[in-house]
């Protein structure tokens, strides 16, 4: 999230959680002081969520300091111990980013089982991308059946309108993430974007 007026239409239409991202190569990268102030409206509404990538103590003391999120989203390559340690620090429940092709990639959670709050699947990269995340790229769906039942994880990776009702057919996923199929650019949310996204889940959820 970018805009108030993004924030407004995504909580107006349903949306549990919003996030900043805090990377400075992201077309969506925000100040902090600037994430707090969208912020403050929406309070107590939705779950406000910080991503970061990789970020060190200095990087989080200031987003937690000024964002005050209630959730850590960690979208780099975070160990298990950095994220016990970012939990430590911060009494902040987390959710930890992976990157899924293949379903050997589904095998990397293990060890953080019990640690992180939440899992959320995104797709790899593409070549050339600098950007961990919001690449508006989906994976395979199907691998999402062979993970254990009781795994508490968002979908995310290429999201939109058009495919999230087989997205949710095919996985059947406990929470959605999405964020550049609602954007007309990247880093430009769009409010009829948002309105159809949110649409399109809830008549997915409702057939099924
Ligand atoms: O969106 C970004 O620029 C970004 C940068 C660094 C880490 C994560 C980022 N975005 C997250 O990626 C997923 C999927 O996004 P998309 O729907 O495929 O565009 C989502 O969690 C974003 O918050």
């Amino acid at each position: 999230m970018k805009t108030a007026e993004a924030v407004t239409r995504a909580v107006e239409k349903g949306a549990t959680h919003i996030g900043f991202i805090f990377f400075p190569k992201s077309p969506r990268n925000i100040e902090p002081d600037l994430a707090g102030r969208l912020a403050d409206p929406v309070r107590g509404r939705v779950k406000v969520v910080a991503v970061t990538v990789d970020a060190d103590n200095d990087d989080l003391d200031e987003i937690v300091d000024l964002l005050k999120p209630d959730i850590l989203q960690l979208h780099g390559s975070e160990s298990p111990d950095r994220v016990l340690t970012v939990k430590a620090l911060y009494g902040l429940p987390v959710i930890k980013a992976f990157a899924i092709r293949e379903a050997s990639d589904l095998e990397k959670i293990d060890p953080y089982v019990g640690i992180v709050d939440r899992f959320l699947f995104d797709a790899k990269p593409p070549k050339g991308s600098e950007l961990p995340g919001g690449n508006g790229v989906s994976f395979d769906w199907s691998l999402m059946q062979s993970l254990d039942e009781g795994v508490n994880y968002m979908l995310s990776g290429g999201l939109n309108k058009d495919n999230v009702a087989e997205a949710l057919a095919v996985t059947r996923a406990p929470g959605l993430d999405v964020s550049s199929g609602v954007e007309s650019a990247p880093g430009v949310k769009d409010l009829g974007m948002i309105d159809a996204f949110f649409d399109a889940v809830r008549d997915a959820s409702r057939r099924t």
